[in-house]
């Protein structure tokens, strides 16, 4: 490819990066159009763009220097300048475009209208029926209230049936009463809800005539709309500073006695009528769409996580030099090294991989809402399932692949001038929230335990499960042989996945059979289980790379993604770092890769993974306005340690 075309070339950059940019094989402007897609990518550069136009719009000092009170202020004032801008920037009712927004203005660490958007607006669209749209949705579009998603309790997350907030129903009044009895059904941890927000959807146990009826969801004001002053019968708060995310003020919630309109409840599936009539929803789990919902975004939130870390790794890895290959050259870029490439290269393909995984999840999404809407149920339980698995390996991965990425910027990786340790932070929140990893395995473990079931009686089970029914192979992988072509990489992809589904199926018949309980059984099992959900998805994720790729037109980016491809089905196979071959292939584009990611400075926030590779002197820079270079000798220096050492001085004296 003739140098012109990378769109990363500027004047005045880092020669060793320029060096770099001249060997794509590719034009990045062109990869980042499929990686995002070409309307998004073209709308990306276009909101990077106003945004330099607007100052107000830019952080007012690194974020690792601020307190957490200033963090959630900065947060503050740029959501409302943001406010005042948005429509010109944005097309609002396009979501990935407004998270961009979101990214690249407030950054990664949390804002007060996370929730809003991710979970409150997406819960009234899913679960309130007309009337109640009317009445909130409308005016949580406009933001003139601002909600968050209150499920989890204290003393439970995961475990959604045994959540003890409840709403009992008083016929009398036409009201519910809703009760936080104890400590430990004290709600925890939702986004936004301790400071920010003046609404909320509380999920509570529903109690009608003494009768339990599950989980339901119930619209909650927290606050005062004038003087944002808490309600009565309510106590709310901030839960404290967290591993990351501290822009953003997770809340505790207690609720006494307070009564809310029956017309409070979220009507659209489950209804309760004037006389306390209830009618159950269509499909017992409507009433969690809006997890599955934040589920299937995760995806593509969790794949830029990755190219944030990775981008910032191998630009710093092109300008790092340490050591010789040659002692007699100089010495050489920290990229040059077999395992530095290994370390780097795998992740970079997964980033790939993960971000079309991601689209994929979304578009599944939205299909099942609109059969949803036209009141077919069936696609719920395939989305399910798909959607636990892909979020809890995928986060699982992002993580790995995050932390892969700061060892391989050395000592200043472990600064927070890199930002890595907040990436790392924020991806791995992603393991716990919206389903503890481990659990959503076994959502999914329990839909491939239905289809080898249905495989059993000869029955051939369709969608991504359709392999489970294929004659396995018979002889083993060592006969496999990778370069084949990508057939045969899928082909022991699924091998794998099946063999494992069905031993995990066997094991569990042969609890069965010896007369455990269906639970005892399970439990006994989960490892298998949950190692099955694990082959299965990235059997997903794979087979979606490989049939991505061959839709490609352009030649050129089809095939520095074809050399991608090839990297990650044999290091998903063989789960060892890459071969030298693929890594050699790689290595020419390593930094255009990452530059088709096309992300900002101001996005990135970090000095290690500076577009125009200066990392030295503004390593320097960010030293000199640390808060604690201000004096030069540390008020608390003189209170403590000084004192200190001048009586330790005086006593050896005497
Ligand atoms: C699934 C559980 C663990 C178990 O539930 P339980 O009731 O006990 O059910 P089971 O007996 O196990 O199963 C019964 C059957 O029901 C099926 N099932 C279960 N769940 C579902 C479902 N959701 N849909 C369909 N079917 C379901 C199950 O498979 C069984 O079927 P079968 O009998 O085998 O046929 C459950 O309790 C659970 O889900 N627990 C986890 C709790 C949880 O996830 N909590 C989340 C709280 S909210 C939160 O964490 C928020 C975090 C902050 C998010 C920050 C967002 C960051 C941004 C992300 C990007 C988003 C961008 C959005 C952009 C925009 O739109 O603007
Ligand atoms: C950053 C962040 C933001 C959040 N935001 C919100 C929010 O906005 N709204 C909200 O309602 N909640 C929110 N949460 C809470 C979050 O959804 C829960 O923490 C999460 O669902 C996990 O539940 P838990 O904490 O009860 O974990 P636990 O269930 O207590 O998990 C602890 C351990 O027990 C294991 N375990 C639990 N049950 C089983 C089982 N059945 N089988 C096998 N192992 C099991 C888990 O695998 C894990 O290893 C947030 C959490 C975080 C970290």
């Amino acid at each position: 490819m003739s140098a012109h075309l990378n769109a990363a070339l500027r004047e005045g950059d880092n020669p060793e990066l320029t060096e770099e940019r001249r060997k794509a094989t590719f034009d990045t402007r062109k990869l980042a159009d499929e990686f995002f897609g070409s309307h998004l990518a073209r709308r990306r550069r276009e909101i990077a763009k106003a945004i330099d136009a607007i100052p107000e719009l830019h952080d007012t000092k690194p974020l690792p220097f601020m307190t957490r009170e200033e963090k959630v202020e900065e947060a503050a004032r740029k959501v409302f300048t943001l406010s005042k801008h948005i429509t010109d920037i944005v097309d609002l009712s396009n979501n990935r475009e407004t998270q961009s927004l979101n990214e690249m203005v407030i950054g990664i660490e949390g804002m007060p209208i996370s929730l809003h958007f991710a979970m409150f607006i997406p819960a009234l669209q899913g679960q309130a029926d007309d009337e109640q749209k009317r009445e909130w949705l409308d005016r949580a579009i406009r933001m003139e209230i601002i909600g968050t998603y209150a499920q989890t309790e204290l003393g439970h997350g995961t475990n959604l049936r045994m959540l003890e907030t409840t709403a009992t129903y008083d016929k009398q009044n036409k009201e519910f009463i809703l009760n936080s009895p104890t400590l430990t059904s004290l709600k925890w941890w939702p986004g936004n809800m301790g400071k920010s927000c003046n609404y909320a959807i509380v999920v509570a146990n529903l109690i009608i005539d003494d009768k339990l009826l599950g989980p339901h969801s119930f619209m909650v004001q927290l606050r005062d709309e004038n003087s944002h002053e808490t309600m009565p019968n309510i106590q709310i708060g901030d839960i404290g500073p967290k591993m990351a995310y501290n822009s953003s003020d997770n809340g505790f919630l207690k609720l006494s006695n307070l009564r809310i309109p029956r017309r409070n409840m979220l009507m659209k599936h489950a209804k309760v009528q004037e006389d306390g009539t209830y009618k159950k929803p269509p499909h017992e789990k409507l009433a969690y769409s809006a997890m599955v919902h934040v589920r299937s975004h995760m995806i593509t939130q969790h794949a830029m996580l990755l190219a944030y870390a990775l981008s910032i790794s191998t630009r710093y890895s092109c300008i790092r030099r340490q050591g010789y290959i040659d002692p007699k050259k100089d010495e050489v870029k920290v990229i040059e090294y077999q395992t530095q490439q290994h370390r780097l290269f795998p992740h970079i393909a997964r980033a790939y991989a993960f971000a079309f995984a991601g689209t994929e999840s979304i578009r599944k999404f939205e299909i099942m809402k609109r059969s949803l809407e036209a009141g077919n149920i069936e696609l719920i339980a395939d989305l399910h399932a798909l959607t636990s698995g892909l979020k809890a390996v995928v986060t699982y991965l992002a993580g790995q692949g995050i932390e892969q990425a700061r060892q391989a910027c050395g000592g200043h990786g472990y600064s927070m001038a890199s930002y890595m340790g907040e990436i790392y932070g924020v991806g791995i929140a992603g393991c716990t929230y919206e389903g503890e990893n481990l659990v959503m395995m076994q959502q999914l473990g329990r839909y491939l335990i239905k289809a080898v079931k249905s495989v059993k009686e000869g029955k051939k089970p369709t969608g991504y499960v359709a392999y489970l029914a294929h004659a396995g192979q018979r002889h083993s992988l060592i006969d496999c042989r990778p370069n084949e072509g990508y057939a045969e990489h899928i082909r022991a992809f699924e091998h794998i996945a099946r063999r494992q589904t069905f031993r995990a199926a066997e094991r569990l018949q042969k609890y069965e059979n010896s007369g455990l309980s269906t639970e005892q059984a399970w439990n006994n099992c989960t490892v298998e289980l949950n190692r099955a959900s694990r082959l299965h998805t990235r059997l997903f994720i794979a087979c979606n790379f490989y049939e991505r790729v061959l839709d490609v037109e352009d030649m050129a980016v089809r095939e520095v993604l074809e050399d991608l491809l090839h990297l990650h089905l044999n290091y998903e196979l063989i789960d060892i770092a890459s071969y030298a071959l693929e890594a050699k292939k790689i290595r020419p584009n390593a930094v255009s890769l990452v530059d088709s990611w096309e992300i900002t400075d101001r996005e990135h926030r970090s000095v290690l993974g500076r577009r125009d590779g200066h990392v030295y002197e503004n390593l320097f820079k960010w030293a000199k306005s640390s808060d604690l270079n201000q004096n030069d000798v540390l008020p608390s220096h003189k209170k403590h340690l000084l004192p200190m050492m001048l009586n330790a001085r005086k006593q050896s004296k005497l």
